[in-house]
């Protein structure tokens, strides 16, 4: 791995949006790079209104706020994206993104986030320019396989997982990513995002085209 190259200074300050179905294999991917670039990378802390779990503590995991504070920061826009997911609010303020510099700022967010985060990007002082970057799965059947590989999911959150990936493939199926990277061999998949994530020569053009989805096969 080609660690001793440092960042390219031009994408430091473009966020890396990472998103992709969950088992795509986001972290599988990921994990080596950040160990590889120890102090490159950060990742912002959200918001919850969520109560803390056990051995979490507020401003490391999250940082945990009121119903009525929250609303408040929503109010104030201080929110770059924000959502609702069972019962709870969770979201990433510019300020909580703007205090990783200098390290290059990683966001793994779901599409409602990205939806919103491409409404108000460029209206930040400085704008923001994202990178926005999709991990694919080889096919539909095989990300099937992944959840149901990794163990952790129920039938509900099986169902769940399967329905949210519908609507990032249709999304990607768009073309709204800058870059698609496809997850089939890992050690592929991990030279690829290394370079985008680094900004190495090439990394602009070195993504991958969508595969052909059947959408019917997430049923
Ligand atoms: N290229 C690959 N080939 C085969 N299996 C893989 C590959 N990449 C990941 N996996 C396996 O797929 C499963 C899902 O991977 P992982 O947990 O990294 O997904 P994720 O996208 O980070 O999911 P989530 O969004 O739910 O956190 C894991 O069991 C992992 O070992």
């Amino acid at each position: 791995m080609s660690s001793e190259h440092p960042i390219n200074p031009d994408v430091v300050k473009r966020p890396l949006v990472i998103c992709g179905p969950s088992g795509t294999g986001k972290s599988t991917v990921l994990t080596p790079i950040l160990k590889a670039h120890p102090g490159t990378f950060g990742f912002s802390i959200s918001h919850t209104t969520r109560s803390p779990r056990a051995g979490e503590e507020n401003g490391r995991e999250y940082h945990f706020v009121t119903k009525d504070e929250f609303m408040k920061r929503v109010e104030n826009g201080e929110f770059l994206e924000w959502a609702q997911f069972g019962g709870n609010c969770y979201g990433t303020t510019f300020a909580a993104l703007s205090s990783l510099a200098p390290k290059r700022c990683i966001l793994d967010i779901e599409l409602q986030g990205i939806l919103q985060l491409r409404e108000k990007a460029h209206l930040q002082t400085p704008p923001l320019d994202p990178v926005y970057l999709f991990i694919a799965p080889p096919s539909l059947t095989i990300l099937k396989q992944r959840l149901k590989g990794r163990g952790t999911e129920t039938e509900e959150s099986m169902r769940k997982r399967l329905d949210a990936a519908r609507a990032e493939i249709e999304f990607a199926m768009t073309g709204k990513h800058d870059i698609v990277i496809v997850n089939d061999n890992v050690e592929e998949a991990r030279a690829k995002l290394e370079k985008v994530a680094m900004g190495y020569e090439g990394w602009q053009s070195c993504g991958d085209a969508l595969p052909e989805f059947n959408i019917k096969d997430l049923d």
